[in-house]
Formats: structure tokens, sequence, C-alpha cells
């Protein structure tokens, strides 16, 4: 480390020492200080041993974007309610009001970073299923990786109380950071052997789409998404690295997420974005209406364009786009909506997609948008409430972070959440996948339940199981 940069970081942190004193509280001091490291994977395995349980990874899908992060500083978890948004974000306002920053301090997703999500529903209470995780989750990561474009940039972040000692945490921090960037050469992936893969009460489920096809026809309820569960058991504990790896490789148009709680990890390639904030330019994606993907490139261009003309999957979208324009308009002082959707096309599916910007009224922040988005009808359904009072009735199965929003936020209030699907729950060698779809009034309970098959496959295949047709 340059003698300069040594010296700032020694007196940021003896000032972050201070502030604690006369605050009489805990003050969170980063450094941040560009690397070469441009592979995240590595690091995020050199944490294996020392920050098992505390990890997390996300790549966006320009790769505009990708964080590491190792350990963690601070956890936050607010109390299980509709004020979870708000209780989150006040706690990251109150650090980040006392917060010292030393190093590179103007670059977006670097520096002291709020990563983590929220379950789907915070009326659920969480089973043994989703009990590492609870309601909410978010971590202060101890080290974090930002690749910035083409740059790297390593934070460290301490929470420092009045009676630390400058001396012995720069004799920590160097003593951490070497042992990381000695292990960032990584040593080969294992590869996860599957033994057993079962659907969960396939009839069942179907029985359940076919009484929300009946009820969306005699009631106000216009649509509802519905989930269903695929568990897989393997040889031994899985390798969240590996399913990563995979992951990247063949999910290029998603994000790649991975949050560890304990000993259990929640991991996915989702392409549904929910919220991104940059300054105050906001995006959102509506993402809804599915089609598999054509074996010939004519077949799949065929079916594409069935999907941009079929009634059901355009009514399942509009429904989305209806929505998340309107929560836009509430908020922004402009808004730009396409009239018509396109097709996103993934490895394994393929969806009508509307992209939706907005510029945001003064003021506004990421977690209001995560508030007054989340769930839209691609995840919950409509209209919102009750739609999200049946699911909790009917579906049968514990979301926990399915389909819930997952992101970060930085000290600049800049951010994004997408939601967790294609995702699944890893504990030790088993595994929950989860998948589900929107259900309207010319929905058929076969179809959905083909629909959701084929959801499965981005972690199916991540994890070596048997894809559906
Ligand atoms: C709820 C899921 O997908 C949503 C996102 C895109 C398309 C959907 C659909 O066509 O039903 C779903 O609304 C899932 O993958 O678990
Ligand atoms: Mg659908």
């Amino acid at each position: 480390m340059a003698i300069s940069e040594e010296t700032e970081q020694f007196q940021g942190l003896a000032s972050a020492i201070q502030k604690a004193k006369d605050l009489n509280g805990q003050v969170l001091f980063s450094h941040i200080k560009k690397i070469n490291c441009n592979n995240p994977l590595s690091f995020y395995q050199a944490g294996r041993e020392r920050y098992a349980g505390e990890r997390f990874f996300w790549e966006d899908p320009a790769k505009d974007i990708t964080i590491t992060g190792l350990g963690n500083v601070k956890k936050l978890q607010a109390a299980s309610n509709a004020d979870r948004y708000r209780e989150v974000e006040m706690s990251w306002i109150k650090l980040q009001n006392a917060a010292v920053k030393t190093g590179v301090t103007d670059v977006e997703a670097t520096g002291p970073l709020l990563f983590g999500g929220f379950s789907f529903d915070y009326e659920t209470n969480s089973t043994l299923l989703w009990n590492q995780f609870g309601d909410n989750l978010f971590y202060i990561p101890a080290f974090m990786l930002s690749l910035v474009g083409e740059q790297a940039y390593l934070t460290t972040n301490l929470l420092c109380s009045p009676d630390d000692s400058e001396k012995l945490f720069i004799d920590m921090i160097n003593e951490r950071e070497s042992f990381l960037i000695e292990s960032l050469n990584g040593t080969e992936l294992r590869a996860n052997t599957l033994v057993k893969q079962k659907e969960v009460k396939p009839k069942e489920w179907k029985q359940t789409v076919a009484e929300a096809v009946e009820e969306i026809k005699t009631t106000d309820l216009d649509k509802i998404v519905l989930a269903r569960e695929l568990r897989l058991v393997f040889e031994r504990s899985i390798d969240s690295e590996k399913v990563l790896e995979q992951l990247i490789a063949e999910q290029p148009l998603s994000y790649i997420f991975s949050l560890e709680a304990g000993g259990d990890c929640f991991v996915g390639a989702t392409p549904e974005r929910l919220i991104k904030k940059q300054g105050n330019e906001v995006f959102s994606t509506c993402l809804a209406g599915s089609m598999g993907r054509g074996k010939t490139e004519e077949e799949d261009a065929c079916l594409g364009n069935e999907l941009l003309h079929d009634q059901k999957n355009l009514q399942e979208h509009q429904y989305v786009v209806s929505m998340i324009s309107n929560a836009f308009e509430a908020v922004c002082e402009k808004v730009i909506v396409p009239t018509e959707p396109k097709l996103m096309k993934n490895r394994h599916i393929q969806h009508l997609y509307t992209p939706v910007r907005g510029i945001c009224n003064e003021g506004v922040t990421i977690f209001e948008f995560v508030e007054n988005l989340h769930p839209t009808p691609a995840m919950g359904g409509l209209p919102k409430e009750e739609a999200v009072a049946r699911i909790r009735e009917i579906e049968g199965l514990e979301r926990g972070f399915y389909a819930g929003p997952l992101g970060w936020v930085d000290a600049y209030g800049n951010g994004e959440f997408a939601v967790g699907i294609r995702s699944a729950l890893l504990q030790d060698n088993e595994a929950s996948l989860f998948a589900g779809c929107g259900v309207v009034e010319d929905s058929t309970p076969e179809s959905e339940f083909q629909e959701t098959g084929i959801k499965f496959n981005p972690m199916l295949s991540a994890l070596g199981g048997n894809l559906n047709e």
C-alpha cells in the first residue's frame, strides 16, 4: 500500500473512532481502492472458508456492475411488517450520516453499500425452510469487490466503537486483505452430482390453478401468480460457486445473484428488474407472458411471433405494464413506456418485455420504489392486496425470498433491485427450486404447469438436473 494512502486510511480510521467516542455509538468506516482483479467469482471463492454463510454475489445483465461481498460488519433486519422498507432505509441513513470514507470515494457501487432482500410477503411466518433469512436480510460487507465497467475496486468496511484502536484495525485489515489477495487464484470448482429430483404435489397444484381460474371468472380478481416447488437432492453439499459459474455462462441476459445466510444460500438468474435508480433516473421492467424456445431458428421465431400476438399472454403482460406505469407516474416528472412489448429471449424461455423509464421527483428513494412496486402483477397479481392474500391462502408453499426484491443500495442512494425468480434455496445437499406463472381467465392448468416446468430449467441446468421439455 502506498504510504500516502496508508496515512490517509489511518487518519480516516482515527477520525471514525473519534466520532464514535463523540457520539458514543458505532461509526462506519470505509476505505476504497482500485485493485487488479477481473474475476469476481474468484474473490467469492477466496472467502469460502473465512466468510462462509456471509457472502453475496450480484451481476447485472449489462455487466455494468458486479458486486461480491464477504463477511459483514453489520446485518440489518427490520421487523416483519409493512414498515420494513422504511425501517431498513432509516437504519441505513443513520449509519450513512456518521460514516467516514477514504480512498476513491466517488464511484457508484463502491464504498459503504447495503446488499440483501425482502421476502415476498411479510405476513407469512417463516418456517424451517427460510428461517435463516427471516422476513428481510441485509449485509454491509466486511470486504467487497466491485467491478464497475472495466475497473475493480476493493472496499474494506469497519464498524468502529469508542474503545477501538486504529493500530489494531490496520493490522487486522492488512492481514485479511493479503489473505484474500493470495487466495484469488481459486481452485477448480467441483461439479454437483444429483441423486433425486421430485416435483412437489403436482396434481394439487394443477387443481389450485383450475380453482383460481374459476375465481378469476367469477370475482373481481383479475390475475394471480401461483408458484410451485421442485426438490433436488445431491450426493454432497452443494457448491454455490459452481452454480454461479454455470449461471454466469448460461444466462447472460439475467441478473446473477447469491445471498448466503448461515449454512443456506439463495441463488438464481433472474431476468426481471424491479427498479434501478441512478441519480434521478429510474428504470423498471415489465416481464410477463412466456413461451418456450424453438429447437430451430424458424421454430423459435414462430413461437416468438405467436407469443407477441397471443391474447392470454398479452393480457398477463398488460396488467404489469399498467401497474408499473401508474406507480412511476405517481412519483416521476417524466415517464417513457413503449406501446408494444418486445421479446426477451433467454436460453430456455422467451418473454414479453416492456422497459419503463422515468425521471423521478426530488427526494424519492429507491426503497420507496421497492415498496410501491412490490409485488408487481408479474409476481403477485391484480388487485395487488387481494392477489397476495389469496396466494397466502391457496398456494401451499412458503415463498420466502423467492419472487421478493433483492439488490443493493449505495451511499449515494443509487442502487438496483431485481425480483428473486428463476432461483433456488440451497441447503446442504438439498435444493428447493421455485417457479410461478401468471394465472388469468384464459389459463389452463396443463399449460401453466408446463410453463412453470420450463421456468425451472435455468436452475436445473446450472445444478445438473434433468430439464423439462
Ligand atoms: C413468477 C415467475 O415468472 C414471472 C415472470 C415472467 C413471466 C411470467 C409469466 O409469464 O407467467 C411470470 O409472471 C417465475 O419465473 O417464477
Ligand atoms: Mg405466464
